[in-house]
């Protein structure tokens, strides 16, 4: 049986089930019995993910890390769209403190969501560009709807994705097809990403989508979890000390480069070009 409360306060395992209680940028739901999470973005229309999403975000990993949580589905309540990708409005024309805040946060975020010790689905029920690819990435396991789109299409907006996304892909699809794949910016359909392997399973629809990724944590959480954790971390651990040990150098990278007039023209045609539409 699901549960959702809304509460004001951070509770017990029993009394929290949705605490972005100010903002409802996440709706968390966990199921009593199995303690699984459902942590779903909720930021209208397309899950842009600025510096209050993000850090919705990291309180509700936080949460569920010192919960003990079992396992963890993300998802989104966007009907076409699992993420859009970083708010293109946080990387045009913003302060410095700005950026540097925005940029922090979303390395926070990543350093959590990457690192869980608890198993963790990506329930893909929408399009999922760039950073919304980074976050189904992170996740161990991806599940997909048909007929949407997926990747790092960085490059075609004259932008880079960072060294730690390119990492996530290659991890995931190998050397050769992330090579290719982040030169080219390109978008997969969901069938495409099934058959390099940068999605594990295709559903049919919405409900086929959450029992397989229900079923997938079923699996996980039959194994003992130290053990499982400890080989999960041990894979992720290189691509996470390069952000962690780097951190400082990759604000720079990011405030050295979103400030370029190249970059910021990029940025400003692709917004219009997307408003326009
Ligand atoms: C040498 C140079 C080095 C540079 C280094 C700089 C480092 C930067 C590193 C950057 C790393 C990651 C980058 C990103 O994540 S950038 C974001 C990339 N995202 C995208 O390309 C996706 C863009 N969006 C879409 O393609 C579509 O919106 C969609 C997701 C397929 C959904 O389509 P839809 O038809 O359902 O919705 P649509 O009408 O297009 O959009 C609805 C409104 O939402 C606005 N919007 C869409 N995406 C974003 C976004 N990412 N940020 C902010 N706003 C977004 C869109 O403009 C619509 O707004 P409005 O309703 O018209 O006002």
């Amino acid at each position: 049986m699901f549960v959702l409360r809304q509460c004001l306060t951070l509770g017990t395992k029993s009394s929290i089930r949705n605490f972005s209680a100010t903002t409802n940028l996440v709706n968390l739901t966990i199921n009593e019995d199995t303690g699984v999470a459902i942590m779903e973005l909720n930021k209208p229309p397309v899950n842009s993910l600025n510096y209050e999403l993000l850090e919705a975000m990291h309180r509700t990993l936080v949460k569920l890390e010192n919960e003990k949580c079992p396992g963890m589905i993300l998802t989104s309540s966007s009907r076409s769209t699992f993420s859009a990708g970083l708010d293109l409005l946080e990387m045009y024309k913003p302060t410095v403190d700005k950026a540097r805040r925005f940029w922090s946060m979303l390395q926070n975020t990543w350093i959590k969501l990457y690192s869980t010790p608890y198993p963790t689905v990506a329930a893909i029920n929408g399009h999922s560009p760039a950073g919304g690819c980074l976050l189904a990435m992170s996740c161990e396991h991806r599940i997909m709807v048909p007929d949407k789109m997926i990747g790092l299409n960085e490059t075609q907006l004259g932008i880079v994705a960072p060294q730690w996304f390119q990492d996530c892909m290659r991890n995931i699809i190998g050397e050769r097809q992330a090579e290719k794949a982040l030169i080219a910016g390109r978008m997969f359909t969901s069938e495409e990403a099934l058959k390099i392997g940068l999605v594990d399973e295709l559903a049919t629809d919405k409900e086929d989508l959450m029992q397989k990724a229900h079923d997938f944590l079923d699996e996980q959480m039959g194994l003992p979890p130290l053990a499982r954790s400890v080989v999960k971390v041990g894979f992720r651990k290189d691509t996470l000390s390069k952000l962690i040990n780097g951190r400082e150098a990759d604000i720079k990278m990011f405030l050295d480069n979103v400030f370029q007039p190249k970059v910021q023209e990029s940025l400003e045609n692709y917004i219009q070009m997307l408003k326009k539409k």
